[in-house]
């Protein structure tokens, strides 16, 4: 990865660092060799003066190196980070169901792979240079103390050991600590973020729930802070026995040279080479242990990120042609669940949606009808029986294929932090700034007169979250009812697609708006394959079939006056709503809410 996103650079490092690793070495030596012959009297001044100068050269390399070398580093780190990101983000982009994205533990490891992944590249090729270029350091001055003291060389190493493998092992322990303190800090973040949401932040004032969620908040950080701690305090005790073990054994060394050198033994400059290779080689060897627990950590949770990136595409289908549709989509023996442990949503569903006509869905809240539709966009495959495109079964249709042909309004409609046009634009990224097409779309969706007359019509940043007020960018934030219709005028900048599914698209509009509304999208759905699920029956009866759902099972089917007359579940409901719209004193209405 550090290759394909800055060979150049990498390489740079890798020979600063070669040249920088054997900087401390030489100045040892030379020193040594200045004082030895410093100590032969004023006489060999001449012979001092050429080690001087190479000294001297040493110090400006030394200067000279961490600044390029921390110049490149962050160069190649910037373009691992972008290539790592690119990949994480074509590998999620590559999923085109929905139930990873429901999956804690999913969410978890991508966000885990979204910290590591960015970083973990350049840290771990950053420790490897650092362990390379420590290991020459380090093999510098073991042959140099080897030289003045054999058996402090050897102390030395085994004493690396055992620290090398508290580190690893508690390496380990971090990264399985950030794993399994996953949910706990995504509890954490989702009481903080509700904390400094402008969208809860009514709520939370009107019920006094401020208290309440700040302190789960701080509860799950401190549960968090606990576990850490723990760790932290494991990496101390080593590092304690690790600072008092070297201080030990450099403390006595340093008598062991200075009797020597009482001796005459061991000459000045081989004092301070001795006391200069002892320090190097401990630094050297916990330099090389830090940077190789540190990468092994990352490198652990670096695993997220391969297996997110190695994630294979959830929904597969073979099939990149599809026809238009001519016959109809049907649902045939659906059996859906959200997973194995969750109960039925879906029981046996059978029904047809025929070409050119509307289907109108309707049933109580839960009855399952938006999941009908996330199972028409092919967002999961149902666990029995199958939804057919003209006989062809979805599963076997490229996702991407099939959902070019559909568009459409969710009940959980997106605002994008976008300027009105654009959220329009997104309905058909081919004419996303073709601005005839924009407001001919706005228009169908009773959208064109209220963004008109916003600061800067179409280019006004609409928003539901802040917007800084600072900028050049004004924002505005846009009403629910103005919000659904923009979302409206997005499906309708696709409408030309085989199938139309609407999900409550009407719910936030006031009654006038709603009765312009179902009449445009009356004329919009006119000889269209289309889907309206609405509460408001009114909305829907004259829909070409009406199908209602309950409990995941189709109740009844047929037309507004079928049903009525049938005087099953439909009847009941219309006649509960038309009731809701009568006056005591005056005879009852006929229908319920605006006439479809
Ligand atoms: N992503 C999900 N994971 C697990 N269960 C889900 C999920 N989405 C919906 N459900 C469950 O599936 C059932 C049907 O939900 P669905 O949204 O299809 O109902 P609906 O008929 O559209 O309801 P409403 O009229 O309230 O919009 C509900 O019990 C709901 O809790």
């Amino acid at each position: 990865m550090a290759w394909r996103a800055g060979a150049v650079w990498a390489v740079s490092i890798a020979a600063v660092t070669a040249v920088s690793s054997g900087v401390p070495v030489a100045v040892a030596w030379l020193t040594k060799l200045v004082l030895d012959r410093l100590a032969g009297g004023p006489g060999a001044l001449p012979d001092v003066l050429g080690p001087a100068l190479a000294l001297m050269a040493l110090g400006l390399v030394a200067g000279v190196q961490p600044s390029v070398r921390r110049f490149a580093g962050n160069e190649l780190d910037r373009r691992i980070s972008l290539l790592a990101q690119d990949r994480l983000y074509t590998a999620v982009s590559r999923l085109s169901g929905l139930a990873r994205f429901e999956d804690p533990a999913f969410i978890d490891r991508l966000r885990l792979a979204t910290q590591a992944g960015g970083s973990t590249p350049g840290q771990v090729l950053n420790a490897v240079f650092a362990v390379a270029g420590g290991l020459i350091t380090l093999a510098g001055f073991l042959v140099s103390l080897l030289t003045i003291s054999p058996p402090m060389a050897v102390v030395l190493l085994l004493g690396a050991v055992p620290v090398l493998g508290a580190e690893l092992v508690l390496a380990r322990r971090r990264a399985a600590s950030d794993w399994r303190l996953g949910p706990v800090e995504r509890r954490e973040f989702l009481y903080a973020t509700l904390l400094s949401s402008a969208n809860a932040a009514k709520e939370i004032r009107l019920f006094g729930l401020a208290a309440f969620l700040h302190d789960r908040m701080l509860r799950e950080r401190s549960v968090a802070e606990r576990e850490r701690r723990g760790l932290d305090r494991s990496e101390l005790r080593i590092q304690l026995a690790l600072g008092l073990t070297a201080a030990l054994v450099a403390g006595g060394g340093l008598v062991w040279a200075i009797t020597q050198a009482g001796r005459g033994a061991l000459s000045v400059g081989d004092v301070s080479m001795f006391v200069a290779s002892v320090a190097g080689v401990q630094a050297g060897l916990s330099g090389i242990i830090t940077e190789i627990a540190v990468a092994a950590r990352r490198l652990l949770l670096f695993q997220h990120y391969l297996a997110v990136v190695g994630t294979e595409p959830d929904l597969r289908g073979t099939r990149r042609e599809l026809p238009p549709l001519t016959g109809g989509i049907e649902f045939r023996d659906v059996w859906f669940r959200y997973g194995p442990e969750h109960p039925w949503v879906l029981r046996g569903v059978s029904l047809v949606v025929p070409y050119g006509r509307g289907v109108g869905l309707v049933g109580g809240n839960g009855s399952g009808k938006s999941t009908l539709v996330k199972l028409l966009c092919r967002f999961y495959d149902p666990e029995k029986g199958a939804v057919l495109w003209d006989g062809v079964d979805l599963r076997e249709i490229d996702p991407a294929v099939l959902r070019a042909r559909i568009s459409g309004v969710f009940q959980d409609y997106m605002q994008y932090d976008m300027t009105a046009g654009e959220n329009i634009g997104l309905g058909d990224l081919d004419r996303f700034t073709d601005r005839a097409a924009v407001r001919e779309a706005a228009r169908r969706a009773g959208a064109e007169e209220f963004v008109a007359a916003l600061p800067r019509g179409y280019d006004t940043l609409i928003t539901r979250v802040f917007f800084d007020s600072s900028d050049d960018e004004e924002g505005v934030f846009l009403s629910g009812g103005q919000g659904q219709r923009v979302a409206v005028a997005r499906a309708m900048l696709r409408g030309d697609r085989d199938v139309l599914i609407l999900d409550e698209p009407s719910s936030g509009l006031d009654a006038e708006a709603e009765h312009e509304l179902h009449t445009r999208l009356k004329e919009h759905r006119r000889g269209r394959t289309s889907l309206l699920i609405s509460h408001r029956l009114g909305a829907v009866r004259d829909a070409d079939v009406l199908v209602v759902l309950e409990n995941g099972v189709v109740a009844e089917q047929g037309t507004h006056d079928e049903l009525m007359a049938a005087g099953g579940v439909y009847a009941r409901m219309f006649t509960i709503q038309a009731s809701g719209y009568r006056e005591p004193d005056r005879p009852a209405m006929t229908e319920p809410g605006p006439p479809g």
